[in-house]
């Protein structure tokens, strides 16, 4: 077969199967990041799926979508997913220092007061803070052996399950892993966690555009990503590469947070936009993606940090509070699981 027909051939197959469409989501397949790796050898496809534990279905709708392709003797699926979890989001910043991992230690908390099964994946190889966010020390991980290989367990604090590359570091030494090293821990750490069952798992990304955060979109089933930024342009700008990043590798962006907002005024109320304001719309509006929420500068989301005392949790009926249970429900009503979960 020459080149230009395996163009032809992948052109075929990539149109068949934007024709599945993931029924939650309403889009398809392909615009949604699921299908990586495509390869035509010969007379045979070969293609990735990376999907959620309750998207089996859909391995059997390419099958059958393909089944029409009259040169094709025969497609290999192999199904990428992480076993027990549904739906893998990844948490990440242009940028470092703009509230990452206090987000998406909040949001965890927020989808896990309204009834979710939720797992947090503290992969930020940079500056693993998870456990300190949730209250935990230094932790041993425990190994147990399963009848696919050896698995670390997850630590579980506060109803969240909660894996961090940070539990196995040696206390205040940085972590100094790099390429090939650096991508053994991270596949090892998506593929080797017994998570159980899991509506939601939140990967705390490394910030920026780097191996790492690479590495684990590329090898984990990431069905979307949120962006956390604050309303400064620099950090904006960082957040573009981000989003260029995210589009190569064809994940989506399900929606920005906009954090450090603005501040509150104890005694009138006023809001003061100390970093400016818009910064969040107008990155919403270029991307048509939905601003998830505006979190105010607020200093028990600080110390709530510090203490292992998550604002969602501690703080339910607070501005903060509110905002992380409003973008709690979004995703609810964006993933479905909105009918699973009996607490809104
Ligand atoms: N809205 C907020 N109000 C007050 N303090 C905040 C707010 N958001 C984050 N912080 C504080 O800012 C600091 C940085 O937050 P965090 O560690 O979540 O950022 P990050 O983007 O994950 O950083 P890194 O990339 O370095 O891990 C923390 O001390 C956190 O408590």
């Amino acid at each position: 077969m020459g080149q230009s027909e395996v163009n032809f051939y992948q052109q075929q197959v990539v149109e068949l199967l934007k024709q599945v469409i993931e029924p939650n989501l309403k889009k398809d397949i392909v615009s949604l990041g699921m299908v990586r790796n495509l390869r035509i050898v010969d007379d045979y496809v070969y293609l990735r799926l990376y999907i959620g534990s309750h998207q089996q279905q859909l391995k059997l709708e390419v099958e059958s979508k393909l089944s029409s392709l009259s040169w094709c003797k025969k497609v290999y699926i192999q199904i990428c997913t992480i076993p027990g979890v549904k739906i893998t989001l990844g948490i990440s910043s242009g940028k470092g220092g703009v509230g990452k991992s206090t987000t998406a230690v909040n949001i965890a908390a927020a989808l896990s007061l309204q009834g979710a099964k939720v797992g947090l994946l503290d992969a930020d190889v940079y500056g693993p803070n998870l456990p300190q966010m949730l209250g935990l020390g230094q932790a041993d991980i425990e190994v147990i052996h399963t009848p696919t290989g050896d698995k670390f367990l997850p630590l579980e604090v506060q109803g969240i399950k909660l894996m961090s590359v940070g539990l196995m570091a040696e206390k205040n030494r940085p972590l100094a892993w790099r390429g090939p090293v650096l991508h053994k821990i991270i596949t090892q750490f998506i593929n080797d966690v017994e998570w159980g069952e899991l509506d939601y798992l939140l990967i705390d990304l490394p910030p920026g555009t780097g191996d790492a955060q690479i590495t684990i979109i590329q090898e984990s089933p990431i069905c979307g990503v949120i962006l956390v930024t604050t309303p400064q342009q620099v950090a904006i700008a960082d957040v573009r590469r981000n989003i260029y990043m995210f589009r190569q590798v064809g994940v989506p962006v399900l929606g920005i947070v906009e954090n450090m907002s603005y501040l509150i005024c104890g005694d009138c109320g006023s809001h003061t936009y100390i970093f400016g304001s818009g910064g969040g719309e107008q990155l919403a509006t270029e991307l048509q993606a939905p601003l998830l929420g505006q979190i105010p500068i607020d200093q028990r989301i600080c110390s709530g940090g510090d203490t292992g005392n998550p604002i969602a949790t501690s703080e339910q009926a607070s501005p903060a509070g509110e905002v992380f249970r409003q973008i709690a429900i979004a995703l609810h009503t964006t993933f479905s699981t909105i009918d699973q979960l009996n607490q809104l």
